[in-house]
Order: C-alpha cells, then sequence, then structure tokens
C-alpha cells in the first residue's frame, strides 16, 4: 500500500515505522500546509493525517476532493468534524476514519467505559470523573480520547448533560488534564461514593499501539467509500462484549 503520510512529527514516525514493518511504503511525507505539495491519486492508496489542530481540516477536505482515502487520528479540530463527513458524503467518491485513538487497547477500553457506564447510570450515589495524562508537548486539552470516554458515559446516562475541563457545573463530568514529561498517554475514569470508589484505566507505554492502530484502519478503510469509524476497522478483530 502507498501511504501519504500527512504531518511527520512524533506519531508520523512511529506510523512509517509500523507501516514498513508491514510491507507498506511511504511515499510523501507532509510537514507544512498541503497546497505546496502535488497530490496525485495514481500514487496514494492511503494518507494519514497526525497533523497539528489548525491543518487536519484541510489536510482532510484536500484529500477528499483527490479521492484519497483518510484515516485521521490528529485531535482539537472536532467543531469541523460533521462540516467534514458532511464534505466526503456529499463528493461522494471517498473514504473516512476520525478517531481520538487508534491503540487496539483503548478500543477496548472504549467497550468497557461504555458498559460501565449502562451499569452505573441508575446509581446516583457515585459521582464520574475522568483524568487525563500526556507529555509536555501536547498541544490539545482535554484529550482526544478523554473527550470521546466522556461522550460514552454521557449518550448511556441522561442525567449528565456535558463535561467540562477542570470546573463542573452540576450534572457535567470534570476532566482533569495533567501534563507530564514522557507520559504516552494514561487515561482514568473514576465513579466515587462515600462507600467505595470504582476505576478503569489505561495506560499506554508508547505510541506504538497508536501507530499499529492506525495502520490496521488504513489497511481496512483502503478501497472503501463512506465514513466509518474504529469500531467499523476492528470488527473482525474484537468480539463484541455480547458474544
Ligand atoms: N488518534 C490517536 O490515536 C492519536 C495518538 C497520538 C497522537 N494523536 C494526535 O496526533 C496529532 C499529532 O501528534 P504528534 O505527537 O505526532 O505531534 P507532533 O507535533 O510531533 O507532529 C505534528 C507534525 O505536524 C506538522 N505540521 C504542522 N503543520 C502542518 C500542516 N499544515 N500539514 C501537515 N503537517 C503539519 C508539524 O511540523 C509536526 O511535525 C496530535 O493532534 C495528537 O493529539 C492522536
Ligand atoms: O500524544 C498525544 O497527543 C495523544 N493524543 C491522543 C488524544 O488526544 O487522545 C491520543 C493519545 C496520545
Amino acid at each position: 500500500m502507498k501511504i501519504a503520510l500527512l504531518g511527520y512529527g512524533r506519531m508520523g514516525r512511529a506510523i512509517e515505522e509500523i507501516a514498513t514493518e508491514r510491507g507498506h511504503k511511504i511515499v510523501l511525507k507532509i510537514s507544512e500546509d498541503i497546497d505546496t505539495y502535488d497530490l496525485d491519486k495514481s500514487e496514494i492508496d492511503v494518507a494519514i493525517d497526525f497533523s497539528v489542530p489548525k491543518a487536519a481540516f484541510k489536510n482532510i477536505t484536500t484529500c477528499f476532493k483527490h479521492n484519497i482515502p483518510v484515516v485521521s487520528g490528529t485531535t482539537g479540530w472536532l467543531n469541523d468534524y460533521e462540516k467534514a463527513v458532511n464534505l466526503c458524503k456529499e463528493q461522494g467518491n471517498c473514504g473516512f476514519i476520525y478517531a481520538s485513538n487508534f491503540s487496539i487497547g483503548v478500543n477496548v477500553f472504549f467497550e468497557l467505559n461504555e458498559k460501565l457506564a449502562s451499569m452505573m447510570k441508575s446509581l446516583d450515589e457515585y459521582s464520574v470523573e475522568i483524568e487525563e495524562i500526556h507529555h509536555t508537548k501536547k498541544l490539545d486539552a482535554p484529550s482526544g480520547t478523554a473527550i470521546t470516554l466522556a461522550q460514552q458515559i454521557i449518550a448511556k446516562n441522561p442525567r449528565l448533560k456535558d463535561w467540562q475541563l477542570d470546573h463542573p457545573e452540576k450534572n457535567e463530568i470534570p476532566i482533569y488534564a495533567k501534563r507530564i514529561d514522557d507520559v504516552h498517554g494514561t487515561h482514568t475514569v473514576s465513579y466515587k461514593s462515600s462507600i467505595d470508589d470504582i476505576e478503569i484505566m489505561h495506560t499506554a507505554h508508547s505510541r506504538k499501539g497508536f501507530a499499529k492502530g492506525a495502520v490496521i484502519a488504513a489497511e481496512w478503510l483502503k478501497d472503501k467509500k463512506g465514513v466509518f469509524t474504529m469500531k467499523d476497522a476492528l470488527s473482525g478483530i474484537l468480539n463484541s462484549s455480547e458474544e
């Protein structure tokens, strides 16, 4: 598979390593405005965008214009996500997957989070909160993964209306974001009561899991048209919790 890397920073380099190990070829590496480059569909099977929040929407939609499928892992640009989805659908000839976290372990964690949120929704004595810890170079807070975790809980629990960084109103889930050198990504969801606490936690030991998941998503997306999620891409790999 011929891959264009939109963003060649920490994640771009980790993806290059995994993609090469899996027999793919990196044909383009972009670290600045996408207009500077000539995108040629015949030379690119799929683009993988791990760039910066302010570049993601333009990178993604420029690929749509060239009928190049896109896997996007960039976080912090989600106010424009629906616009990107609509453009992909209108254009009709491109594939798109965005995930706040491509790690297979985190996608298992997302399933656990949904299941736990369903179990806790009637237990009013527990309050819920999310903590995320990342390296100090991270541009956005809270992390995209923490936002996904909060959205999953809100979807299961009608008492909870929104999430808030640090200072929640009533009926909001607090997200606490910490920045510590060299932490690749730790997410904890805690339910607390005066009697006991319940916690689930995911700790990434490196960027390898995010990179491997992104390459698996690209392999899955390559010849598909439409808007998909990581759940779709992993449907043949993860057993559903109902089984
Ligand atoms: N979804 C996931 O699984 C996952 C995992 C890790 C990181 N991320 C996200 O991926 C993004 C990148 O993370 P990183 O640690 O590699 O950051 P990074 O800062 O190391 O890399 C970003 C790169 O993008 C480049 N860039 C700047 N402007 C650009 C443009 N217009 N077009 C293309 N590239 C441009 C920068 O020069 C830099 O090299 C962040 O948003 C981060 O939150 C997501
Ligand atoms: O290193 C980062 O930046 C990460 N970003 C994603 C997020 O915001 O959730 C995934 C974890 C690593």
